[in-house]
């Protein structure tokens, strides 16, 4: 095995790990609360042509070894990608919590979006990886996004790449301005959710009343005429 295979080897453990583990958090949320707050997650172990660019970019000589470990926290990444824009607190509240991975780095795009138009919230964990030279404890970075964000970065990710970083002007203005038509779309239905969700509480407390008002008969109060109709046909 080459000496960045075995670099590497526990970085893929980690993201196979991880990626079980918040698979799992979001079907647990999915059996406990009407809406789960995860809609996917992906994961992925950083491509070495990836690392080299890093390094360079950061000046950390390309050789697997602590120092670019410790300089390039994103070798394990996964992704939770989640409806609204809401679900990201409550990730991220939960990733606080877990006591399998302890959160060292915290940064959020989203109140404070980059000048590219970029949103996410990344929370940067040590995750400690079983091996069999004993436990070793490595970062990851998980970025937490809406689908509508996550849209917008993944088609400017794919035109970085074309234009290496460095886009005409024109093309930069209008990335920004797609950036900012996505989180219009998050914040629009966001609102559209309150208030799907205000009328659902309207129509349960609605309901409510009436079982109160129907019950109302048998306790010698109320009129079932009005609820009940088809019934007293
Ligand atoms: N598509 C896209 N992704 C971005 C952008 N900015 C950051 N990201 C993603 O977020 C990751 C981490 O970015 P940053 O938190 O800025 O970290 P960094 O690139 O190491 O930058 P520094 O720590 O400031 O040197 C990147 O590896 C990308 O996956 C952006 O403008 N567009
Ligand atoms: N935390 C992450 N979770 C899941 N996928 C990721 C994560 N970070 C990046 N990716 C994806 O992995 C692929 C290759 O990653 P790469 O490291 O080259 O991207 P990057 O992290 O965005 O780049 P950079 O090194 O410039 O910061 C891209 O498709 C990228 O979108």
């Amino acid at each position: 095995m080459g000496q960045w295979e075995r670099f590497l080897e526990p970085y893929k453990q980690a993201v196979d790990e991880l990626k079980i583990k918040l698979k799992g958090m979001r079907a647990q949320f999915a059996t406990e609360i009407e809406h789960a707050p995860i809609e996917f997650v992906t994961g992925r172990v950083k491509p070495l042509a990836s690392i080299y660019d890093k390094s360079l970019e950061k000046g950390v000589p390309f050789e697997p070894g602590e120092e670019l470990a410790n300089e390039l926290p994103d070798i394990a990444g996964l992704r939770i990608m989640c409806q609204f824009v809401d679900d990201i607190g409550t990730v991220v509240e939960s990733i606080r919590q877990r006591k399998d991975m302890r959160v060292v780095e915290e940064r959020d795009y989203i109140s404070k979006v980059k000048p590219s138009g970029y949103r996410s919230y990344h929370m940067i964990i040590e995750y400690p990886v079983q091996t069999i030279h004993g436990e070793r404890a490595i970062f990851a970075e998980i970025q937490i996004r809406t689908l509508a964000m996550n849209f917008w970065a993944s088609i400017e990710h794919s035109l970085n790449y074309k234009y290496k970083g460095d886009f005409p002007e024109e093309i930069k203005k209008r990335l920004q301005s797609a950036a900012e038509a996505a989180f219009s779309l998050d914040e629009e239905m966001s609102q559209i959710r309150d208030e799907i969700q205000e009328a659902q509480r309207f129509f349960s407390e609605y309901r409510g009343e009436q079982r109160d008002d129907v019950r109302k008969p048998e306790e010698g109060g109320g009129n079932d005429e009005v609820f009940n109709p088809v019934e007293r046909g």
